[in-house]
């Protein structure tokens, strides 16, 4: 990473109650990475992205987008200062058209700012990039499990991130489903150079596709490398597989 990366945090803690679910985690992600943040169910990965997004308040810790510190700012803020997220299990508009959907994220990214047609300019491009029809008469009827993710997508491209921050976007996909939706997450980085944090709690397709990995294990970063280290580390293996003598020969 030779500029200064574009998300940076820093002690990230969050606590509830006494349970510390996110334990003094630091990691940053340069401009146009795609970082895979993994770790088996329960290790703190969602609270460490909703921390992020704005979605809870971090118990302390920094973090920094630009260098600008968002920690505690509400997800609305977080997501006007340039953070699109997509959210593991998609709740669209249902009575709504794709186009409508994207249309209504194009305005809440803007803060209400924008003017129908520019919000209507963003949505279709947000659902050309996700792939899906931007013609009005468009409906989420009909739509399967990858269709919905597609158009969770879009809604969080509409909002014209910076940063992307992507919930197990490959979850109730088919295997043929999730490599299209893995090379979709590179594509929006290739082309738009939009900086992708990708949250999974499997590695499979994921690693194909990242810069980078962090790994959670109990609330704290147990290893950051490159994905073929991450194979590699007997941490990892560990934390996905279990200790090496109860693992099938
Ligand atoms: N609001 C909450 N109150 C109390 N405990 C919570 C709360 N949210 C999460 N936790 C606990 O914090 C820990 C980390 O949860 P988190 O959802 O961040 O894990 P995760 O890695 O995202 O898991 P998964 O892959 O299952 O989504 C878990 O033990 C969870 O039960």
């Amino acid at each position: 990473m030779s500029a200064a990366p574009l998300l940076e945090v820093a002690g990230l803690t969050k606590r509830f109650g006494g349970f510390t679910a996110v334990d003094n985690v630091s990691f940053a992600v340069g401009r146009g990475e795609i970082l895979g943040l993994l770790g088996p169910n329960g290790s703190g990965k969602s609270t460490s992205f909703n921390c992020i997004a704005g979605m809870l308040k971090p118990s302390s810790g920094s973090v920094r987008l630009a260098g600008e510190e968002i920690g505690g700012l509400t997800a609305d803020e977080t997501c006007r200062r340039g953070i699109g997220r997509t959210f593991q299990i998609p709740r669209p508009f249902r009575g709504l058209s794709l186009l409508e959907n994207a249309v209504l994220a194009a305005h809440y990214g803007a803060g209400g700012h924008i003017s129908r047609d520019e919000a209507e300019t963003r949505a279709r491009d947000a659902l050309r990039l996700a792939q899906l029809p931007d013609d009005p008469h468009a409906t989420t009827q009909g739509l399967g499990a990858a269709g919905l993710k597609k158009l969770e997508l879009a809604r969080a491209l509409a909002t014209q991130p910076r940063l992307l921050l992507a919930d197990e976007s490959l979850g109730g996909l088919d295997t043929a489903e999730m490599h299209q939706a893995a090379a979709m997450l590179k594509r929006i980085r290739d082309e738009r150079g939009i900086t992708i944090v990708w949250v999974e709690h499997i590695m499979g397709v994921l690693l194909s596709v990242v810069d980078r990995v962090v790994v959670l294990d109990h609330g704290a970063v147990i290893f950051q490398g490159t994905p073929e280290a991450a194979q590699a580390d007997e941490r990892v293996a560990e934390v996905y597989l279990g200790p090496p003598e109860s693992r099938a020969a």
